[in-house]
Parts: C-alpha cells; sequence; structure tokens
C-alpha cells in the first residue's frame, strides 16, 4: 500500500533565532518537538541573545526569507503555523505577502515586541502593521499585557481592562485572543481567553518565584499550534498549551545567569504513563 505522502503532523515558526537557546525559534522547536509534531522553520531574524539579555539582532533579506518559504511549503503540508519576532514594519510585510500566498493552516499570533531584559524586537513603527496587516490573519492571538496595551493604546490593570482590550482586539479581525498575565504582580497568574464564538474563561495558577522565564510566550504560543495541528480545537489546545508552560515554568533548570530558559520536558515528564 503506498504511504501518504505529508501525513504526519507539521508545524511552521516564522520567527527569530535566540544564540542562547531559550525563546524564539529554539523555544518553539523544542516545545513542537515534545508535543509530538514535526517543525520547520523560517528565519526572519538572528539574535546574538543570552540569558542576560540581547546582545545584537540583524533581520534577514527578503529574497531568503521569501526563498524558505517558497522551500517549505513547495515540499511539507503545514497544518499549523506560527509567527514570533518579526523585527520591523517591512519585516511584518514580508511575513504577511507569504502567509497570503500559502496554505499553511490556522495561524497563532505571538505579537513579540520586548524581550525580559528590555530589547526592543519589534519596531515601534511595525505595530500598526501588525494590527492592521497580520491580526485579521489571525487564528489565535496571544499578547501579553504590555503587548495588548501597545496594540489597544489602553491601560490595562484590572480583570475588566483585560475583557475590553480582548473585545478591542476582536475588532483588528483576530478570530480568538489570550491575553497572558505574566507580566502583573499578583500571587496568581492569570490569562483571559476570548474565544470567536463569544465564549471567554480564565486560566489562572500559582505565581512561580522565579527568574527563569526565558521564552514563556514562545513555549505558549508553540504548544498551541502544536494541538492545532494535531487537530484539537482552540480552547483544548489553547488549555494544554497552558499547563506545558506551568510545567516548563515550575520545573526549573539552572542554565545561565540571567532570565533562564524553561524545562521543555516537564510536562512530557509529568504525564509520562508509569
Ligand atoms: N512566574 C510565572 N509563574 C507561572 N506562570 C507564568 C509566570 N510567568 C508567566 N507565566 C505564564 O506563562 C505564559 C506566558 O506569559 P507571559 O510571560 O506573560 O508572556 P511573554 O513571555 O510573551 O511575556 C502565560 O500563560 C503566563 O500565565
Ligand atoms: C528571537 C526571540 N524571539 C522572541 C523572544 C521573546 O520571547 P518571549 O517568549 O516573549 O520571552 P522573553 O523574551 O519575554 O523571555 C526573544 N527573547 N527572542
Amino acid at each position: 500500500m503506498a504511504e501518504e505522502i505529508n501525513a504526519f503532523p507539521q508545524t511552521l515558526t516564522i520567527a527569530g533565532t535566540d544564540s542562547g537557546g531559550g525563546a524564539g525559534v529554539m523555544a518553539d522547536i523544542k516545545t513542537m518537538q515534545e508535543r509530538h509534531v514535526f517543525s520547520a522553520a523560517v528565519i526572519v531574524a538572528v539574535t546574538a541573545q543570552n540569558t542576560l539579555g540581547v546582545q545584537d539582532f540583524s533581520a534577514l533579506s527578503k529574497k531568503l526569507i521569501d526563498e524558505q518559504f517558497a522551500s517549505v511549503a513547495g515540499d511539507l503540508k503545514i497544518r499549523a503555523c506560527k509567527t514570533g519576532m518579526l523585527a520591523d514594519a517591512e519585516h511584518v510585510e514580508i511575513v504577511v505577502e507569504n502567509l497570503k500566498k500559502y496554505d499553511l493552516g490556522p495561524l497563532i499570533v505571538d505579537p513579540v515586541m520586548i524581550a525580559k531584559g528590555g530589547a526592543p524586537l519589534l519596531a515601534d513603527d511595525a505595530i500598526n502593521v501588525v494590527k492592521r496587516d497580520l491580526l485579521p490573519l489571525a487564528t489565535v492571538v496571544t499578547p501579553n499585557l504590555p503587548e495588548a496595551e501597545r496594540l489597544t493604546e489602553m491601560t490595562i490593570k484590572t480583570n475588566e481592562d483585560m475583557q475590553k482590550a480582548a473585545k478591542q482586539l476582536r475588532a483588528t479581525g483576530a478570530k480568538n485572543i489570550m491575553i497572558k498575565g505574566g507580566h502583573g504582580d499578583t500571587e496568581k497568574v492569570t490569562d483571559y481567553v476570548l474565544l470567536a464564538d463569544g465564549k471567554e474563561f480564565w486560566l489562572s495558577s500559582p505565581r512561580v518565584d522565579t527568574v527563569r522565564t526565558h521564552g514563556t510566550g514562545d513555549t505558549l504560543s508553540s504548544a498551541m499550534t502544536a494541538e492545532i495541528a494535531k487537530g484539537q480545537d482552540i480552547e483544548s489546545a489553547i488549555r494544554v498549551a497552558k499547563d506545558f508552560v506551568e510545567a516548563a515554568i515550575r520545573n526549573t533548570i539552572q542554565v545561565g545567569r540571567g532570565h533562564g530558559p524553561l524545562n521543555h520536558w516537564a510536562y512530557g515528564e509529568e504525564h509520562a504513563v508509569k
């Protein structure tokens, strides 16, 4: 019997690299591997980065980015994709063009703007381009609190503010919204989800007292992408992703002297059949 070509669930991350291994494409691929999907990558930018900060970065040429999209789309069957660091307005446009050109499945947009150490990973003038051109393509958008504030031009302090911001983000055309509460200072971290059908829910877990939170957003959005590629509905994918990142933060690994990376094995080990 002939084997079905491309039957195995395949995902694509469209993002920047992290030489320190904790965030960006590196966190995405580790997460997707742990969630048992195959992951391809279109590199938009290369960063010189470690747990202490971002020392430098450079975005790739349009030609090389277009060629990466063509190579991936010309061979693999991508069932879900995600975006991360997109650097500037020009590169957001390049990515949008390619997302419209190829069928890469549902799109999860992690609107990465600033690294934990404070380095900007998206130029200020790109924020409007993200809102206008990228968010309308998004199946899910996953801003953290500062990103949601920039995208909505709102101050977000309360649960009601999160609900209001999510509604405003839905008006951009993004279908499902998850506002992440990692940057708050409450005892519990609470994320807010507003689904396309109007259903809303909160995901709350104890705040882990650690500085080792480098790549949390990447890990969450990659786990979500993987579950969607396997055919899970959006709500289930979001819930698995939250549990996955929570286990990865809670089961600290000692790597680096600053904002250390997560433990991408943790969820798998906690859920292993013994
Ligand atoms: N200290 C923490 N303890 C537990 N969960 C956290 C912690 N920090 C972040 N999270 C969770 O990690 C995920 C990513 O959130 P966040 O850190 O806000 O995103 P980003 O990495 O994009 O800044 C969210 O689900 C959030 O609730
Ligand atoms: C190359 C690259 N992409 C994304 C990020 C930001 O990752 P995130 O998950 O938001 O984690 P922190 O930077 O907040 O730790 C990055 N640093 N580098």
